[in-house]
């Protein structure tokens, strides 16, 4: 089976990986020349797994304006990146192509839906964590789980299979007919971890650990519950402040993305994330004054 991955961060280089180690045909499209020149220097993802022990891979590597068609994709960009990485490749989707958003954040699979009515949007919401150490060298930094679903409106999990490799070592994968539960769930728990610990300057786990912070975790999880009540959307089947507390002493030692983000002045996904939710509770006419606040100060820090 043929992949395109477009996005070769940390999580692309983790996917393109193992996906040929499950002996898939795996191609990454890469931004540019220079970045097509940089990769075509070794022609090689380096992979260093959770006991360091490091393997290669060796997918092939395309540009964007490339014409050969796109039967499967997986987009692993940052969530503010999605219309232009679609924009970049439109032209080579073929009719009824899946595409795979695997990202955080909400918003962007909406948007991906209504523009490709022809082709099956799948989500992807995942626990795994991994970072590069350099352009192609990706390094697994917790092993957690992904799960996938169509997002398509009009389509049945069933009818389109998404033929993944039924055994993917170091990847662990779940389909589920109800993702947008999964997206949710993320959302908000990345909603209320995220920007508080790249505000308070803090490890994931300072969130439980220190009282006032966690006053701050319990106003978050007020207002994204009041809104998703509001949506119908259910959550978790208790309070969502408790699995907030719960990842975050599973994480605790972890600098969130959003804080990595901050901290190295590069563009965050607040809008996706609290933006998201805002846009939401917009919609609903309710007041959520925290997750304003929350997004204006991860605004206003610089970047590039
Ligand atoms: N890393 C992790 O552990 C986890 C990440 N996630 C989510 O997964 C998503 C990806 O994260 P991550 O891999 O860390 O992010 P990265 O920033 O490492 O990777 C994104 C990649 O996409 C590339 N890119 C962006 N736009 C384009 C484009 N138009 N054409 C080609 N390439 C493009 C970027 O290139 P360039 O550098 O040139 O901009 C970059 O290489 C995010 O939504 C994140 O929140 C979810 C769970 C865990
Ligand atoms: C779960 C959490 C908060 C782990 O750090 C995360 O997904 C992130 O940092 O984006």
């Amino acid at each position: 089976m043929q992949w395109h991955i477009l996005g070769a961060g940390a999580i692309g280089c983790l996917w393109a990986h193992c996906l040929i180690k499950a002996k898939q045909d795996v191609r990454i499209i890469l931004r540019n020349e220079v970045h097509l020149h940089t990769y075509k220097a070794t022609s090689r993802l380096h992979y260093t797994d959770m006991d360091a022990r490091k393997s290669h891979s060796f997918p092939q590597a395309e540009l964007p304006s490339d014409a050969a068609p796109i039967t499967r994709l997986f987009i692993t960009t940052k969530a503010f990146s999605t219309q232009d990485a679609i924009d970049s490749i439109r032209h080579r989707l073929v009719d009824n192509a899946h595409i795979v958003l695997l990202q955080n954040g909400m918003g962007q699979h909406e948007q991906v839906c209504n523009q490709l009515p022809h082709c099956h949007v799948w989500g992807a919401s995942s626990t795994d964590g991994a970072y590069l150490t350099s352009p192609f060298h990706v390094t697994r930094a917790g092993k957690g789980e992904t799960i996938i679903g169509l997002l398509s409106r009009y389509n049945k999990l069933s009818d389109f299979p998404l033929l993944l490799p039924e055994k993917m070592d170091d990847l662990t994968v779940h389909l589920t007919q109800n993702i947008s539960l999964y997206l949710w769930r993320k959302l908000a728990i990345n909603a209320a971890i995220n920007p508080l610990t790249a505000l308070l300057d803090c490890r994931n786990g300072a969130l439980s650990s220190v009282p006032a912070y966690r006053q701050k975790v319990s106003i978050i999880c007020k207002e994204i519950e009041a809104i998703a009540e509001s949506l119908h959307q259910p959550l978790f089947e208790d309070s969502l402040e408790k699995h907030v507390f719960s990842v975050a002493e599973l994480t605790a030692n972890n600098f969130s993305s959003m804080h990595q983000d901050v901290t190295h002045k590069r563009k965050t996904e607040i809008d996706y994330i609290n933006g998201f939710i805002q846009a939401q509770s917009a919609l609903k006419g309710l007041d959520t004054p925290f997750n304003k606040q929350l997004i204006t100060s991860i605004q206003a820090k610089p970047h590039s």
